[in-house]
């Protein structure tokens, strides 16, 4: 048996010994490869850590593969696959978030895609980083799709009992998701609640879009923190450019 960690998860983990990281998200549903590998370029100038790439509909086959490709062409970030299901798995990426999403009511979203993606990770040597993603209200299209049943937003006990949970099931992550888009992001009473009672890093996304309500997840234990919706939204890539800068600032002070 190897228990060693993998290339991208051991990046991860030396990475977060100097400070907090900030994931882009880019959705090949919004966004075309030119697009992609041009906030990919971008993002390493600014210093950000790593490259997810995933939507909850239509990020799949072709166009998953110009994105990913295009990213890969443009950056030497990590590419790390978030898939809506087991259709968002590619193999020109570098790992992928063996999620699965806890407080779902429907099966598929917990194991059911887990098992038929399962083959095609191990064909493409993709590497799988084991994570528990918790939706939190409101939850917005993923929320929706994944068939959740949202944590409410001040219950953060709730959340952290799942939390624990997918620690002890062996998840080497914890994804609190208020979902892409979402009005205001997990409340920072939540995040503190959940960091105190795990061990893994504590990703935090959804609804982020200042510099200050990065700086606030992080102050409240976030140790990564995803963006996606606030890059993609900029009018032109001078304006994208000066968002990566700002949410970086707030992560990393
Ligand atoms: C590990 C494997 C093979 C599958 C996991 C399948 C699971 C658990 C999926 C969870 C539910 C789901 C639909 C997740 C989608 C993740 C995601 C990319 C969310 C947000 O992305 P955006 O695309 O920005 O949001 P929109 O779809 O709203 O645009
Ligand atoms: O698009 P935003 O709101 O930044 O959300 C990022 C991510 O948490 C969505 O899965
Ligand atoms: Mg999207």
């Amino acid at each position: 048996m190897n228990l060693k960690l993998g290339k991208v998860e051991s990046y991860i983990h030396e990475k977060l010994e100097k400070g907090k990281l900030h994931f882009v998200l880019l959705d090949p549903d919004d966004i075309g490869p030119e697009m992609a590998g041009k906030i990919a370029e971008m993002s390493e100038e600014v210093g950000v850590d790593a490259i997810m790439i995933g939507g909850s509909t239509g990020a799949e086959g072709d166009v998953l593969d110009s994105v990913v490709r295009a990213i890969k062409e443009s950056s030497s970030l990590p590419v790390i696959l978030f898939p809506g299901s087991h259709g968002g798995i590619n193999k020109y990426a570098d790992a992928i978030f063996f999620m699965s999403l806890l407080n779902s009511r429907n099966p598929f979203f917990i194991t059911g895609a887990q098992a038929l993606g399962a083959f095609q990770v191990k064909r493409y040597r993709i590497e799988p980083i084991p994570m528990a993603y918790l939706i939190i209200e409101p939850g917005e299209t993923v929320g929706w799709v994944g068939d959740a049943k949202p944590i409410p937003r001040h219950k953060p006990k709730i959340a952290a009992a799942y939390a624990l949970a997918g620690q002890y099931l062996g998840m080497r992550l914890v994804y609190l998701e208020a979902g892409s888009g979402a009005p205001e992001p997990v409340p920072p009473e939540m995040i503190a609640v959940v960091k105190k009672v795990i061990d893994v890093p504590l990703i935090v996304g959804g609804g982020i879009r200042s510099g200050e309500q990065a700086k606030t997840a992080v102050k409240a234990g976030a140790d990564i923190i995803v963006t996606g919706t606030a890059i993609e939204k900029a009018n032109s890539l001078e304006e994208a450019k000066e968002k990566l800068e700002e949410l970086n600032r707030g992560i990393k002070g």
